[in-house]
C-alpha cells in the first residue's frame, strides 16, 4: 500500500451534475473528433463513456481495466485487460481517432498507464486535478489536489445533521 495523505476537502458530485459535466465534455469533444471507437478506464471511466459514446454516436466500446485506489487509500498500479487487439488496429497501432474516457484524472498515474498504450489517442475525463492534469487532452471541472471527488454511485442518501449542532 502506498501512503497517502487524506485529502481535506470533499467535493461530493450527483448524478444531476455528473450527466450536466458529461454532457459539457460530449460538446467538447464533439469538435475534435470524429473517434472510431471510445475506450473506457474502467470501472470509475464506464459511466462518462456511455453519456458520451451516446452523445458522440459511437458505438464501438473498448476497455481498459485498471485499479489503483481502495476507497481512499492508493495501492500498486494493477492493469486487469488490456485494450482489445481490434481496438488497436482501428487505432492504427497509435490511438489515432480514439478517445479515451476516464472520470478523473488525480495524480495521473492511470493516464500515464493507458498513454503508454496508445500515445495517439484522445484522452478526457470529467474532472481532473492538477498533478494529473498535463496528461489530459480534454477535460470540464479542475479541483485542487487535497479535494477528494465522491462520484454519485459510490454516495447513499444520508440524514445531513444542522450546522448549528455542528455540521461542517
Ligand atoms: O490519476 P490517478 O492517481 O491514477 O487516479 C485516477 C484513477 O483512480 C480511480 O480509479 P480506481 O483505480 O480507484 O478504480 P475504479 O475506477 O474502479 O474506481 C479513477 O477512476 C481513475 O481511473
Ligand atoms: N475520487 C474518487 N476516486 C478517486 C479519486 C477521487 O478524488 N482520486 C483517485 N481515485
Ligand atoms: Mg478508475
Amino acid at each position: 500500500m502506498i501512503a497517502h495523505k487524506t485529502p481535506d476537502k470533499a467535493f461530493p458530485v450527483s448524478w444531476d451534475q455528473f450527466h450536466r459535466d458529461c454532457r459539457a465534455l460530449s460538446w467538447r469533444l464533439n469538435e475534435t473528433g470524429p473517434f472510431h471507437a471510445v475506450v473506457a478506464i474502467t470501472r470509475g471511466g464506464l459511466v462518462p463513456a456511455a453519456i458520451v459514446a451516446r452523445e458522440l454516436g459511437v458505438r464501438v466500446i473498448d476497455t481498459v481495466c485498471i485499479a489503483s485506489y481502495d476507497h481512499l487509500h492508493k495501492s500498486e498500479l494493477k492493469v486487469l485487460k488490456g485494450i482489445s487487439d481490434m481496438t488497436v488496429k482501428l487505432g492504427g497501432g497509435s490511438g489515432r481517432n480514439l478517445l479515451v474516457v476516464d472520470d478523473l484524472v488525480d495524480t495521473g498515474a492511470t493516464a500515464r498507464v493507458v498513454r503508454s498504450m496508445i500515445p495517439d489517442a484522445h484522452f478526457a475525463t470529467v474532472y481532473a486535478k492538477p498533478l494529473g492534469k498535463p496528461l489530459v487532452d480534454t477535460f470540464i471541472t479542475e479541483v485542487s489536489q487535497d479535494t477528494w471527488i465522491y462520484f454519485p454511485w459510490d454516495l447513499d442518501l444520508a440524514f445531513a445533521p444542522p450546522l448549528r449542532d455542528g455540521a461542517a
